[in-house]
C-alpha cells in the first residue's frame, strides 16, 4: 500500500477503449472501467493508481494545473490547447490527421491552387483556431479563422466559411459532403503528458509507469509497477 496515488487523467469518448486496453496491457488497474460508467474518479489504492474521466479537451487542463500528474490525449488536441506540459511517449492509437478541406467544385474552380482560392475567400471554419492560424500564418496567408466545437465540414456546405481545418481518419465525412483535402498540416497520434512538477518531483513514482505505458504502446511485455 502506498500513502499517495499518481493521477491519471483519461479522455472519454474516440481514444477511451485504447487508453484502458493500453492500461490493462501495461499491467494497471481498470477493473469496472466499463466506457459506460458515468464514475469520473476510479482509486486503485493498493496500486497507488487514480484515474480521472475527462472530456478529450479537458485532459491538458488538469495535467497543466497539478490536478493529474499524467494523461492521455490526442495530439491534435495537446497541439491546440497550448498547455505547458511535458509530452513524453507517443502511444500510437488514435491516428488521425490535421488537413485543410474546401468543397470540390470552388477547389476545381481554384484551379487546384491555395493562393487562388483565398484570393477571393478567406473564411475558415475549425474546432482548432491556433493550429489553424499557424498554419496559413506559416503560409503568409492572411485568413479570418471562425470557431465551432463540432460538425466543422457543414460550414462550408451552408456559406459560414470557405475552408475549413479539421482532422480527418477514413475521409468519409469529408467525402460524404463533396469536401476535398487542400493541404495538409500534420498528423496526430495519442500522447502521453505529464505535469511538469510532478515529473520533476515525483520522478521516482512516475519513471515505472511511464515506462509500463511506453512498452506496452510498442508492443512490449511491459514492466511489473513497484506498490
Ligand atoms: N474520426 C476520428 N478517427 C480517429 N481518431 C479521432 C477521430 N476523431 C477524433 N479522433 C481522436 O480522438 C480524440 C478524441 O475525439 P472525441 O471525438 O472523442 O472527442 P472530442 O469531441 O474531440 O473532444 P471534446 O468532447 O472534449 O470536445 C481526438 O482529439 C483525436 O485525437
Ligand atoms: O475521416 P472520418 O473518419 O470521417 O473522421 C473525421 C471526422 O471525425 C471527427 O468528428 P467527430 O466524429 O469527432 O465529430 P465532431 O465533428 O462533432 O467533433 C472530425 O471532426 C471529422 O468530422
Amino acid at each position: 500500500m502506498v500513502n499517495t496515488m499518481l493521477t491519471l487523467a483519461l479522455p472519454k469518448g474516440k481514444l477511451g477503449d485504447d487508453a484502458l486496453q493500453l492500461l490493462a496491457k501495461a499491467g494497471f488497474p481498470v477493473e469496472g472501467m466499463a466506457a459506460e460508467s458515468r464514475q469520473l474518479v476510479f482509486s486503485f489504492p493498493a496500486e497507488g493508481m487514480r484515474y480521472i474521466i475527462c472530456r478529450p479537451t479537458d485532459v491538458p487542463t488538469y495535467v497543466e494545473h497539478g490536478a493529474a500528474d499524467l494523461g492521455i490525449v490526442g495530439k491534435d488536441t495537446l497541439a491546440e490547447a497550448g498547455a505547458d506540459v511535458f509530452e513524453l511517449v507517443d502511444l500510437g492509437f488514435g491516428y488521425c490527421r490535421f488537413v485543410v478541406a474546401a468543397p470540390r467544385y470552388r477547389w476545381e474552380e481554384a484551379g487546384r491552387s491555395l493562393e487562388t482560392l483565398l484570393a477571393g475567400s478567406r473564411r475558415v471554419a475549425t474546432k482548432f483556431p491556433r493550429v489553424a492560424a499557424a498554419f496559413f500564418q506559416e503560409k503568409g496567408l492572411p485568413v479570418e479563422i471562425i470557431k465551432l466545437h463540432g460538425n466543422i465540414e457543414l460550414a462550408p456546405l451552408v456559406g459560414l466559411a470557405d475552408l475549413i481545418v479539421d482532422i480527418v481518419s477514413t475521409g468519409r465525412t469529408l467525402k460524404e459532403n463533396d469536401l476535398v483535402e487542400v493541404a495538409a498540416i500534420f498528423p496526430s497520434t495519442a500522447r502521453l503528458i505529464a505535469n511538469r512538477v510532478s515529473y520533476r518531483i515525483n520522478y521516482q513514482r512516475l519513471r515505472p509507469v511511464i515506462e509500463a505505458l511506453k512498452a506496452a504502446a510498442q508492443g512490449g511485455a511491459g514492466i511489473a509497477i513497484c506498490t
